[in-house]
Formats: C-alpha cells, sequence, structure tokens
C-alpha cells in the first residue's frame, strides 16, 4: 500500500487549517487523514478539524521540522498501517516551521517507499506580505516558498485585483516561474494538491541559514466566568505582543453559544466556534509570538482582567 503525503506549508495564520478543513469536508472519495502540527500545548487546529473528520491526528507542544521529527515519521508509520489505510495523507505544518528540514526527513528510504511525499503547497497571505514588506527577506518564510511545487495566494476574497498582482510579483522574485492560485476560505480542488501534472521531480531543499528570531508560544487558560465586553478591550493591548492568537472562550453574556478567536498580525475575528473549550474550562487560548516579545507576566495580567470575579 503506498500513500501519497502533502505537505501545506505556510506563515502563522496564512490559512493551513481552512484549506485543510475544507479537503477534510469534501475530499472528493478520498480518505484522508491528516497530521496537525500545533506549535503549542493546546492542540486548537487539531480540535477544530476534529468535527469534520475522524483522522486527525495531533502533533502538539513542539515543531515537527525540529523537536518533533521522530515523533511524526512515527506517525506516519502508523496511519498507513490502519484498516481501512487512507488514500492520503496530509501534513499541516505549524507556522513557524521550515518546511526545508521537514522534507528532508520525510525523504527517508523507509517512509518514502510506503508514504512517498507527493506535494508540497505553501500558503501565502497576502494581505499580510502587504503590510509587512519585511517579510519577504524572512529567511523562515523564504524557505516555506522555495520548498513549495505550488503557491496558494489565500484570502483572496479580501483583497482586489491590483494587490493580488503585487503580492504575486513579490512571491514570484522569490520563487521565479512557481505557478500561484488564488483561493478564498479554502477552497481547492483536491486534485490540484494530489495532482503530480505541476512537480519537478522531488530533490531535498538546500537548507536556508535561518536567522528568523525563535519563536515562543503561551498557553492561557481559565475556569472562571469570562467578559466578551472585556475580552474586546484587551485585544488591541495584547496584538503587539503577538503574531498570532487563537483559541475557543466561552463568555458570560452567551454561554450557551463558545466563540473561536483568531487573530493573525492585528487583525482579530471572533466567530461560534463548533466546539466548547475542552475540559470544562471557559477559555483555551495559544499565543504565539517572537521569542523575547511575548511577556507571559504581561499577557497574563491582560487576560486577567476579562476574568469576571
Ligand atoms: N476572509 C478570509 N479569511 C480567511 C481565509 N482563510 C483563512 N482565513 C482566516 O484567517 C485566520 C487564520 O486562518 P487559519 O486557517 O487558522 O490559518 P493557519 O495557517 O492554519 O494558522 P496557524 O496554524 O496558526 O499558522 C482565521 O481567522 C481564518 O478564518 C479566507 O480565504 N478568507
Amino acid at each position: 500500500m503506498i500513500v501519497p503525503v502533502l505537505l501545506v506549508a505556510g506563515s502563522l495564520g496564512a490559512g493551513k487549517t481552512t484549506l485543510l478543513n475544507h479537503l477534510l469536508a469534501n475530499p472528493d472519495g478520498r480518505r484522508i487523514a491528516a497530521v496537525v502540527n500545533d506549535f503549542g500545548a493546546v492542540d486548537i487546529d487539531a480540535q477544530l478539524l476534529g468535527t469534520v473528520s475522524e483522522g486527525v491526528i495531533s502533533l502538539k507542544n513542539g515543531c515537527i521540522c525540529c523537536s518533533l521529527q521522530g515523533d511524526l515519521l512515527r506517525t506516519l508509520s502508523a496511519v498507513i498501517k490502519r484498516d481501512p489505510a487512507p488514500d492520503a495523507i496530509a501534513i499541516e505544518t505549524s507556522g513557524i516551521s521550515d518546511p526545508a528540514e521537514i522534507i528532508r526527513n520525510l525523504m527517508d528510504p523507509v517512509i518514502f517507499k510506503v508514504a512517498p511525499l507527493e506535494t508540497v503547497v505553501t500558503l501565502v497571505d497576502p494581505q499580510r506580505l502587504r503590510d509587512d514588506p519585511d517579510l519577504e527577506q524572512d529567511a523562515l518564510w523564504r524557505s516555506q516558498l522555495r520548498a513549495a511545487d505550488f503557491v496558494l495566494l489565500t484570502k483572496s476574497d479580501l483583497l482586489d485585483r491590483a494587490v493580488l498582482d503585487e503580492v504575486r510579483a513579490i512571491v514570484g522574485r522569490t520563487k521565479p516561474q512557481s505557478a500561484i492560485f488564488e483561493i478564498a476560505h479554502g477552497v481547492v480542488a483536491p486534485d490540484l494538491l494530489f495532482s503530480r501534472d505541476m512537480r519537478a521531480p522531488r530533490t531535498p531543499p538546500r537548507q536556508l541559514p535561518t536567522t528568523s528570531e525563535p519563536f515562543a508560544t503561551i498557553t492561557w487558560t481559565s475556569q472562571a466566568p469570562l467578559s466578551l465586553q472585556r475580552f474586546q478591550q484587551v485585544i488591541g493591548q495584547l496584538a503587539p505582543h503577538t503574531l498570532r492568537i487563537k483559541g475557543i472562550l466561552l463568555f458570560a453574556e452567551h454561554p450557551a453559544q463558545p466563540i473561536l478567536f483568531q487573530s493573525v498580525a492585528t487583525r482579530g475575528t471572533l466567530a461560534p466556534s463548533p466546539l466548547p473549550p475542552a475540559d470544562g474550562l471557559t477559555a483555551q487560548l495559544v499565543l504565539i509570538g517572537r521569542a523575547g516579545e511575548l511577556d507571559a507576566g504581561e499577557i497574563d495580567e491582560l487576560l486577567g482582567r476579562i476574568v469576571v470575579s
């Protein structure tokens, strides 16, 4: 049994989980197993994807390009032995993963024989690239792009043609001649992701020196009643410390409707969550930022303000 592997890469908040969500909900007849790497201690992405498919495996609390390398290979070996075996495996990297390292690991001859890496797709959030032009020089971002067989510009619903063309040109400077597609809400045909047509023969990518600062993560949980109004007041103060926040909260104002909070850079959204926080908690929040900029004491103090005493 040979089970092809799709690797989904891209920066924090680029839209990887949204893509996987759509793929798992619309698999086009394929049985797809998803391996999801959440950098933080709480597997928010895996929990959310678990609501659309049973075949979701979580690798949390580390990064599959470094500390969880062995776990990834062991997980793949176990997944392909499932009965019935999946038709394909999709791996969602964490936004801080360097796919070059993961690809090198997936080239392990024992794994490659049974679970060959077929496609690497890298997602780019055009708005983020436009807001932060320095990203183009970021070693991790460049490595994510260079590893790609093709690139997906996400969130195209939010941007006009001129911006998308500008971003295409930026991507083209790092990855000349790459196939670039624009998507919205993760909608992409599974045939595109699992087709072999667009690939050059795979060679392990050259490792780029990673000069990006290391990342850090903080998990904040609560069992106490929380105020939505106060949460909205502190969000703006949290943003400068973080690159990404995601989590599920239950607010006293809406006790029957859990809320999914997502923020990428300074843009935050609140939406109904398909599931409540785990373990009877009222909040499970994961905050990711650059090490040194993520001040645990300050974040704890800010979030402490949303507790209704
Ligand atoms: N409007 C719009 N929002 C999107 C789209 N794709 C993703 N989002 C939103 O962008 C935010 C981040 O999306 P995710 O899919 O969680 O991003 P991710 O790459 O999995 O994030 P990490 O795993 O934390 O790196 C969420 O609030 C999504 O709802 C899109 O096509 N359009």
